[in-house]
């Protein structure tokens, strides 16, 4: 009998598509699974544990070995620059990080402002581009910030971009296409690499189907 494989699934709006993908990958997972309160569901069946977290810590766990396994968005990958294996796009969750702000705003003057939930990611993307801004974090509704006046532009996440009409903004750059990926940790990648290997298999197989 091998290992228990624990993984991080992340809470929120890739849960759900991370399911649909495992249970057509043939993961055995329990009807209960689907809106459960609890952060830690075994499911014996499949020989797996897993841990649900926030989706921007699903690297730390995987990272620090207490899941073998993980579900993140490219977008955490790329801020937390975490020590871990990106071995699947699971081509889920699909949407893209930009940069935006009202319009006319990219003639404002010198250090403005950009409002992100990615100051790492931002902070390196303005870098390359050679500009010098000053970045502010916050942790949600960025596309506040340039119509209150706390910053000129943002750098968020864009999917259908209603957010953005909605508030009158502008896409002025597109940064990155975002999607969510398998992750491991490298220990475990060892010591566990026909579980993990098969995973790997079954999970491809299912995104290769889905492709249009
Ligand atoms: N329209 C979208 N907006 C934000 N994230 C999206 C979108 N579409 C796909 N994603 C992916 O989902 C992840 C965020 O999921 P979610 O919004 O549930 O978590 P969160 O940012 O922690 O939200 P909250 O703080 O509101 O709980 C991102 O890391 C990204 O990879
Ligand atoms: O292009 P759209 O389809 O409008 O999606 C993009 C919006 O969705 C996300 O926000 P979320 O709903 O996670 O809320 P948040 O601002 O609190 O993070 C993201 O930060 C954008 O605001």
């Amino acid at each position: 009998m091998s290992d228990i494989l624990t993984m991080a699934m992340p809470k929120g709006r890739i849960f759900e598509e991370a399911v649909e993908l495992l249970r057509k990958a043939g993961f055995p997972l329990p009807p209960e699974f689907d809106d459960s309160r609890k952060l830690i569901v075994d499911v014996p069946e499949a020989n797996m544990r897993f841990i649900l977290a926030k989706p921007m810590d699903v690297p730390t766990y995987v990272e620090y070995g207490v899941a073998d396994v993980g579900v993140a968005g490219k977008d955490t990958m790329i801020e937390e620059e975490r020590d871990v294996y990106e071995v699947l796009d699971l081509k889920i969750s699909a949407c893209y990080l930009a940069v935006a702000g009202l319009p006319g705003c990219e003639k404002k003057g010198i250090n403005p402002k950009v409002a992100s939930k990615y100051p790492n990611l931002a902070t390196k993307y303005f870098k390359e581009q050679g500009e010098q801004v000053e970045i502010i974090k916050l942790n949600g509704s960025i596309e506040l910030a340039p119509l209150v006046g706390l910053a000129d532009r943002i750098v968020d996440i864009v999917s259908t971009g209603r957010t953005l009409r909605e508030n009158g903004l502008v896409e002025l750059e597109k940064i990155v296409p975002i999607t969510s990926r398998l992750i491991v940790n490298p220990v475990s990648y060892r010591m566990k690499d026909a579980q993990i290997d098969e995973m790997v298999e079954k999970l491809a197989a299912v995104v290769e189907e889905e492709k249009v």
